[in-house]
């Protein structure tokens, strides 16, 4: 199972070598993160990057054995940014001149980019950016300027402190016409003395939720006082701006501009399977440990996993870790290959890339956010230690439900993607995801022909099901929207019932991306049927939580439904002896968990009972402040019994 997990033998023991070397470098030390203040938390972070960097040069690392080395670290950093975003938006949207000047330096690490695009007024609405970019002919020069306080860039990470460049989103001004929002690279510091340049004026945001957590990032505020660069430094993929004052459109669309946020929300769902995983690692192993009520003539009490409910609560879970596992695995093929098609100039797969990035990034960040709080109460009161691991695991990854996209933002696109299709439908086939649509007639005439729950055991009919609930829903929808004259009006009058729509059609992609990983050789003993036994507890459980929908299409009748919970109850049982199996699976080391309650040897009261002597407070046994706030209380007189 840990070679299905980690998708290869050579992956496995890739990421098993780099796990190692994190945990046991001192450097990389995090039990005292949530006690540090902001600047010794921030300077901590600088030395891990600087660390983590040295062993990539000194060790040689390869790109895939460096990006484990940064997962393991395990602390978000300026790095995270330059990598993941400032690179990315060069590769993708400058032109080969231009990759061929800044790559080398990004790569390096000669200089320190960061991704400027949300202002404090919008991040939503990228075309609302307030920000301006004046091409100046005479001087072959954009002017970048703030010309409002809204208009402050706002956010962005690594931009508070570290950043030397950023890629700057500005609304291009040429001889005076207004062409839209594109990408500037901006040198913000000197090169020599790290101090703004002239016209700059940057600092951080301030502290963030929770303690350690996303604290250890330098997200930041920029204004820009009609600060001018060269005219190449615009990148020109897209579109170009000649000496003269020429603006040219090219035959790339216009969307590649938000190409890097496709790219990122793709490395969004296959992490928010690491995230999700480790929380149901620590719940599990716990859950295992604890014992509470039911003790029989002296016998021990029973293990809390043995309860139906915590089973009910974990084990959905346990199976989400495992789909996302694989869709974003799925997702990241899809990425590689429009990204394969859009080097050749063909754009055509866009859309879908857009929608399954959109869509599967909102999707799997709101279950994971909600599934590591989930896990907090899995592990009662233990869990709201911050030794338990879960509270700062929960505070560094709330913020995937809303950068990279607003959540409900990315499933308005992904409705208006669905709706789209649905209106295209007379007269061309849909592809794809959503190539169950090109069924419609029969997913709306069909009805769920299971009898028994064993009938829910069956690929087959799980499929059909969501197919024909995702279709029903997006048919309503149109239906619903052709009443109105203006469609962008019933778009914003349906806007709750096209997210449902949404998500009903994205679970439906993750439901068939688990099954399809089914279909294919899965090597070791038991391992594929312990898949195939998650993937049933996924798609039900996620059947048994929206049965509304599925009656409300009137696929579903309400036995049918009560069938697929009986059918959710046997399988929970089934999972229950390999459940600790199928999260060690995920081969964390304890450094990765940081959890006294998810640790590997089980050993978590003892453990739990020697940190707490190590909390501060506890360095003397009266503690500061006693004698001074709480004594002079005591020893009070007060005249009356009464306040
Ligand atoms: C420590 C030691 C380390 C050592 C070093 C080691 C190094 C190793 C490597 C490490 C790598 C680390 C990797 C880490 C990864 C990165 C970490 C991430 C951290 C997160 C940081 C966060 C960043 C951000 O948040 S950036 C800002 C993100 N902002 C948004 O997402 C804004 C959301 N808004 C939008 O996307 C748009 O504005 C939108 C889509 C809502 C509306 O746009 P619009 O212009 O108004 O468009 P609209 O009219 O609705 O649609 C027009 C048309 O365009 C289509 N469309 C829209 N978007 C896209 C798209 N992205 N792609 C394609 N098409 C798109 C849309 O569908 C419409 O189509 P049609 O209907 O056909 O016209
Ligand atoms: C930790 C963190 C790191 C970040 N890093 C970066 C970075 O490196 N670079 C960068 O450029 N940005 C960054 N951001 C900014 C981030 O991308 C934006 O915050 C995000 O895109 C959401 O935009 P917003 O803040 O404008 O939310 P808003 O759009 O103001 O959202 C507020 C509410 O309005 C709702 N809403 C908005 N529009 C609609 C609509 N059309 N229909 C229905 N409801 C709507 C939303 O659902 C939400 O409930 C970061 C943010 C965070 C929290």
């Amino acid at each position: 199972m840990k070679v299905a997990w980690a998708g290869s033998r050579e992956t496995l023991e890739l990421s098993d070598r780099m796990a190692k070397l994190v945990a046991n470098d001192p450097v990389f030390e995090k039990f005292t993160r949530p006690m540090l203040g902001r600047k010794e938390l921030f300077k901590n972070t600088l030395r891990k990057a600087a660390h983590g960097w040295k062993l990539i040069v000194d060790l040689r690392l390869t790109e895939e054995e460096a990006k484990w080395l940064r997962l393991y670290i395990d602390e978000p950093a300026y790095t995270d940014l330059h990598w993941g975003m400032f690179i990315p938006a060069i590769e993708g949207q400058g032109t080969e001149e231009q990759k061929k000047k800044w790559l080398p330096l990004a790569q390096k690490m000669k200089i320190i980019g960061c991704y400027a695009q949300t202002e404090l007024g919008h991040g939503s609405n990228v075309q609302g950016l307030e920000t301006t970019a004046t091409f100046d002919p005479q001087a072959d020069e954009f002017v970048i300027h703030s010309p409002t306080l809204t208009s402050s860039k706002w956010w962005p990470g690594g931009l508070g402190k570290a950043s030397t460049h950023a890629l700057v989103y500005a609304r291009l001004i040429v001889g005076g016409e207004f062409h839209g929002v594109h990408g500037f690279i901006v040198q913000l510091r000197s090169l020599e003395d790290h101090s703004p340049l002239p016209g700059i004026t940057v600092g951080d945001i301030g502290l963030k939720f929770g303690n350690g957590a996303y604290n250890t990032m330098d997200n930041g505020v920029l204004r820009f006082d009609h600060v001018r660069i060269p005219r190449n430094q615009m990148l020109m993929r897209v579109s170009q701006v000649t000496k003269e004052g020429k603006y040219m459109q090219s035959d790339v669309p216009r969307q590649l501009i938000y190409g890097t946020m496709v790219y990122v929300r793709q490395t969004i769902v296959v992490d928010a399977s690491k995230a999700l995983s480790r929380a149901v690692c620590i719940a599990t192993r716990y859950s295992a440990v604890r014992r509470q009520f039911g003790s029989r003539n002296g016998g021990p009490e029973t293990q809390v996993i043995d309860y139906k409910t915590q089973q009910s609560r974990l084990f959905p879970l346990l199976a989400s870790a495992y789909a996302f596992r694989f869709v974003g695995e799925w997702l990241k093929w899809l990425y590689m290959d429009v990204k394969q098609r859009l080097e050749a100039n063909d754009f055509s797969t866009l859309p879908e890339a857009h929608a399954c990035t959109a869509g599967l990034k909102s999707l799997t960040t709101t279950a994971t956010a909600d599934g590591i709080e989930e896990c907090r109460k899995l592990c009662g009161g233990h869990g709201y230690l911050v030794s338990s691991g879960l509270p700062e695991l929960f505070a560094v990854y709330i913020p995937a439900c809303t950068y990279e996209g607003d959540n409900v933002v990315l499933l308005l696109q992904v409705a208006r993607f669905i709706v789209k299709t649905v209106s295209e439908l007379g007269y061309k086939q849909p592809v794809g995801t959503t190539a169950y649509m090109g069924r419609v007639a029969t997913l709306m005439q069909n009805n769920c022909a299971v009898r028994t729950a064993e009938d829910w055991l069956n690929p087959g009919a799980i499929v059909e099901a969501f197919e024909a609930r995702a279709a029903r829903m997006a048919v309503a929808c149109g239906r619903q929207l052709a009443k109105f004259e203006n469609p962008e009006e019933g778009f914003a009058e349906l806007a709750s019932d096209l997210v449902e729509a949404s998500v009903a059609h994205c679970q439906l992609i993750v439901v068939s991306k688990f099954i399809e990983k089914l279909q294919q050789d899965i090597p070791g003993k038991g391992v594929k049927q312990s898949l195939e036994i998650l993937c049933y507890v996924y798609a039900l459980f996620l059947l048994h939580k929206h049965q509304g929908d599925f009656l409300a299409v009137g696929y579903l009748t309400p036995k049918q439904a009560l069938l697929a919970n009986d059918q959710l109850r046997t399988l929970y049982s089934k999972v229950r002896p390999n459940a600790i199996a199928l999260v060690d699976s995920f081969n964390y080391t304890d450094h990765y968990l940081g959890s006294i309650l998810g640790r590997y040897d089980g050993n978590v009261y003892p453990k739990l009972y020697e940190a707490a002597w190590e909390d501060p407070l506890n360095d003397s046994d009266v503690a500061d402040g006693f004698h001074q706030y709480v004594q002079p209380i005591l020893k009070q007189k007060l005249h009356s019994a009464k306040l």
